[in-house]
């Protein structure tokens, strides 16, 4: 009896490890799909070859569409782990139309979400497209408004690339003429710049670093200074955790792990602490405001806003007061506290990347950061040093040139190089079947000529987008040479001679797009456009030396130069 007990328990054993064993090695490739065949007899089929590529050139995207890159083909698919089918996408125009208008189709993807889904479970990048995550999209829709962020999230931006003009020429002093690196100081900018516009207090981590430049003792208080040091630790600590996920085989084992290290309850307690002390205070003055003012007072204007999260909590404190409920303590709320700190990852790390390409491809391009000097002073004059133009007319101004400048940058920066999607229903790409359950890797870095496609296998709507793209796109003068940095592919004259910006020169997508695109979209864009006036009016980027000139990235959550140096004059 107990010799057959033992032998059931051997052979199940034996037949759970088969089964591991079995799920290890990728499943049946589909048909039809250029692929690594001898992967399908490898355990982690292509993966241990996308993780070696990975490690050498510290770009993830390089790895994952190598595949597309070594055979020359839009579409491939990766044999991994047994499980949905993984399809790449190398081709702008199919990837534009894929995110863009095929949302019925294909929805944010869970590969994804399980990179964000464990440190905040209730942020919407955590969410499939549901009723429910479009509510909690609606809540904060209004804070993105172009009015919005005009009136109520400029001025602070401007404010700190003002801020950062004081600590470079504080530092461009001390280098005299030597390269120094900058990926500290576009961080602390940025995060200056988005803690205010989403929480409305200042932060202050630019200026501790122009009174540390200086020598002299802060100014700022016990209380900030500690702030500052908590929110570095949970910004740094929560990318460095998204990106160790990331370049793991298995991010939801990743996070299990890392759940369990004192680091990660650190990470957790110092969230929601920071954000919780901020939101406090602001939702116990909307609540002084409507005793004071009733809910008509303070309900529906914006007057008594100083940020996003102001816009948000007003709104919910007064629909309660509104339909009689007791107020509801938005500091205990799971979804704000995901949200603000998802937002406050995303937006300070991408744009601060964003801004290290823009003054890396400065220093490599000279002639064309001088005709992007001689437009900026064309339309703000000569004011003295520091040249700070209200933000107003930073964002007011029409300035081809600089909108050019901006859409290159962001095309050849590639700041997020790679998305995902998940296939909703069975399809076609290319002409390719596509069943339900697979999930797409799309590249959206446009560094290459895109691969030959016979054009009847694109689908209708790409087709006619194409058609609308009067100057051909990537078959017209704005797809030459593509590899190289031009801002004038975007630019066109119009009869009358006047040299207009084309948005739709190329496909565009830096943000991703549709329904799931880049919620911070407009606040990066104003952001850039506010720092890199201020920066070019104020310094020269001088040429690189050889060594230091390399345009390699590295692949974390966001793409960012390997070399992050600038050497700079002081104008
Ligand atoms: C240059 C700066 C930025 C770049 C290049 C960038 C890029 C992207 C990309 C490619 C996506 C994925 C879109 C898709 O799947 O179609 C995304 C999503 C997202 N971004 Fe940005 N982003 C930037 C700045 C920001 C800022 C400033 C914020 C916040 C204020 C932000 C918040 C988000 C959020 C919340 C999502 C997820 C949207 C969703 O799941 O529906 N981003 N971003």
């Amino acid at each position: 009896m107990a010799s057959s007990i033992l032998v059931g328990a051997a052979v199940c054993i034996i037949l759970g490890i088969g089964y591991v064993v079995w799920q290890l090695f990728p499943g049946t490739p589909l048909p039809g799909y250029p692929h690594v065949a001898s992967s399908r007899w490898r355990i982690f089929g292509d993966g241990l070859t996308i993780l070696r590529i990975a490690e050498r050139t510290r770009e993830s995207s390089i790895a994952i569409f190598n595949l597309n890159t070594k055979l020359g083909t839009a579409i491939t698919q990766l044999l991994l782990t047994h499980g949905p089918p993984m399809i790449t996408v190398d081709d702008p125009r199919e990837v534009e139309d894929i995110v863009m208008r095929r949302n019925k189709e294909f929805d944010h993807s869970w590969y994804t979400m399980q990179l964000f889904n464990r440190p905040f479970p209730h942020a919407t990048i955590s969410q499939h497209t549901t009723p429910a995550l479009k509510a909690q999209k609606r809540l904060w829709t209004d804070a993105m408004s172009p009015d919005f962020l005009k009136r109520i999230v400029a001025p602070n931006l401007q404010n700190a690339a003002g801020q950062l003009v004081e600590l470079w020429t504080i530092r461009a002093e001390q280098a005299a003429g030597t390269p120094f690196k900058v990926s500290a100081d576009f961080h602390s900018t940025a995060l200056d710049a988005i803690w205010t516009a989403l929480l409305g207090s200042k932060l202050g981590v630019l200026q501790s670093h122009i009174e540390k430049s200086r020598g002299v003792p802060s100014t700022l208080d016990a209380e900030t200074l500690s702030t500052i040091d908590a929110v570095r630790f949970v910004v740094e600590k929560g990318n460095a955790m998204v990106a160790t996920a990331l370049n793991s085989m298995w991010p939801p084992l990743a996070f299990f792990i890392l759940q369990f290290t004192p680091t990660y309850r650190q990470f957790k307690r110092l969230s929601t602490e920071e954000v919780q002390k901020v939101m406090r205070r602001a939702y116990q003055r909307f609540l002084a405001l409507a005793d004071a003012k009733g809910v008509a007072g303070v309900g529906d204007s914006d007057e008594h806003d100083t940020c996003a999260m102001d816009l948000v909590l007003r709104r919910q404190i007064m629909t309660a007061r509104k339909t009689g409920q007791p107020p509801l303590d938005p500091t205990r709320d799971p979804q704000m506290l995901d949200e603000l700190w998802m937002l406050l990852l995303a937006g300070h790390d991408s744009t601060a990347n964003t801004l290290s390409w823009f003054v890396k491809f400065m220093a490599l391009n000279q002639e064309p950061q001088s005709q992007l000097r001689r437009a900026l002073s064309a339309a703000f004059g000569n004011e003295p040093f520091p040249k700070l133009p209200s933000a107003n007319a930073i964002l007011e101004a029409d300035i081809p040139y600089l909108d050019a400048m901006m859409e290159e940058t962001i095309r050849v920066a590639a700041t997020s190089a790679i998305i995902n999607r998940d296939v909703l229903v069975d399809t076609e790409i290319l002409g390719k079947r596509v069943p339900a359950g697979s999930i797409l890797f799309l590249n959206l870095r446009i560094d290459h000529t895109p691969y030959p496609v016979d054009e009847s296998l694109r689908s209708a709507t790409s087709q006619a987008a194409q058609a609308k793209r009067t100057r051909g796109g990537f078959d017209g003068e704005s797809g030459r040479d593509i590899e190289k940095f031009e801002p004038r592919r975007w630019l066109t004259k119009k009869a009358d001679g006047e040299e207009v910006f084309d948005a739709y020169s190329l496909p565009v997508l830096g943000f991703g797009g549709g329904y799931r695109g880049c919620f911070g979209k407009r606040l990066a864009m104003m952001e850039l456009r506010i720092i890199i006036v201020v920066l070019i009016l104020n310094f020269e980027f001088l040429p690189l030396p050889e060594e230091l000139a390399g345009l390699e990235g590295d692949e974390g959550v966001f793409r960012r130069p390997q070399k992050e140096y600038v050497r700079l004059k002081k104008l």
